[in-house]
């Protein structure tokens, strides 16, 4: 039975992943831990696994620190870009028996549709971001929107595409969205939403547009238990849900 400590276990997330773990058989939570709640607890319970979805600004030290505990780390807490993951693999360095999962979206659609995102970018010659979430989100743009267009950058990179064309020149209100790897991200935030993504991809005549919805927390919970499940064997650090998927 591998024991679970949960990083912002009262949070909307940690709530649902604290019934999910105890409605399984093989996974149980030991120690809560939220905002004011002592942080030990997790080495006094003897946790195996830590799972973190603390605020973004408390999860990157959070996530060292349990490094260094020798424990290891399912990471869902959002803002872990390419530096973040570079901090974790040289933590690591001195602790070769502790491993590191961080996993930007639980769901197997967002893997998906990030995947076929990352496989198109390079045939079109205009590519956008468009992330939607619930107005409770304190972070812009999403974890997701992030690590997809990370991806995205990175496939157009390699294929030699210029530039998404775009004739803007004035733009007093930032409405073009953000710049990540070449990529405008926009974030839109409304009510009714949990968490939905969509790449638009275009050329000429012909549009291409990917999109996923993720309607329930509940929905998430069959990836949160894979990373879990998963992350004892893995090594050193592991970004996305699809490293322990069979997507190919
Ligand atoms: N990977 C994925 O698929 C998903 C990732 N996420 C990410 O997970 C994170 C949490 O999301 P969500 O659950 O909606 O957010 P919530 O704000 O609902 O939950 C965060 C919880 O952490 C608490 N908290 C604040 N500071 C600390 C601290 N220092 N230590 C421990 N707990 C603390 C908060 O308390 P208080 O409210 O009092 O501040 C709150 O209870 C976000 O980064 C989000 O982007 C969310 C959904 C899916
Ligand atoms: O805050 C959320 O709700 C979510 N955050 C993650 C992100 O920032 O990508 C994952 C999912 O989109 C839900």
């Amino acid at each position: 039975m591998n024991r679970v400590a949960v990083l912002g276990a009262r949070g909307r997330m940690g709530v649902a992943s604290v019934r999910a773990i105890e409605a399984s058989s093989d996974l149980t939570v030991v120690a809560e831990i939220d905002v004011d709640d002592d942080i030990q607890d997790i080495v006094d319970k003897k946790a195996d696994i830590v799972l973190v979805f603390s605020p973004p600004g408390a999860a990157h030290e959070q996530v060292q620190w349990c490094i260094k505990q020798g424990i290891h780390v399912v990471v869902g807490s959002s803002g872990f870009d390419e530096q973040s993951v570079e901090d974790i693999r040289a933590a690591l360095v001195d602790h070769p028996d502790v491993s590191v999962f961080v996993v930007p979206n639980f769901s197997v659609s967002a893997v998906l549709m990030t995947k076929f995102a990352t496989k198109a970018a390079p045939y079109y010659e205009s590519v956008e971001i468009i992330e939607i979430h619930h107005p409770g989100k304190v972070d812009a743009p999403s974890g997701t929107a992030q690590h997809t267009a990370e991806l995205i950058g990175l496939a157009r990179a390699k294929a030699g595409c210029a530039p998404s064309p775009d004739a803007t020149t004035r733009d007093p209100h930032g409405t073009r969205g953000g710049q990540i790897e070449g990529v405008s991200v926009h974030a839109v935030r409304v009510r009714g939403f949990m968490s939905s993504q969509e790449v638009l991809l275009g050329v000429e005549g012909e549009i291409l547009r990917l999109r996923y919805d993720s309607v329930t927390r509940e929905s998430l919970m069959p990836g949160v238990l894979t990373s879990l499940r998963a992350v004892p064997n893995l090594t050193g650090v592991t970004v996305g849900l699809d490293a322990v998927l069979d997507l190919d």
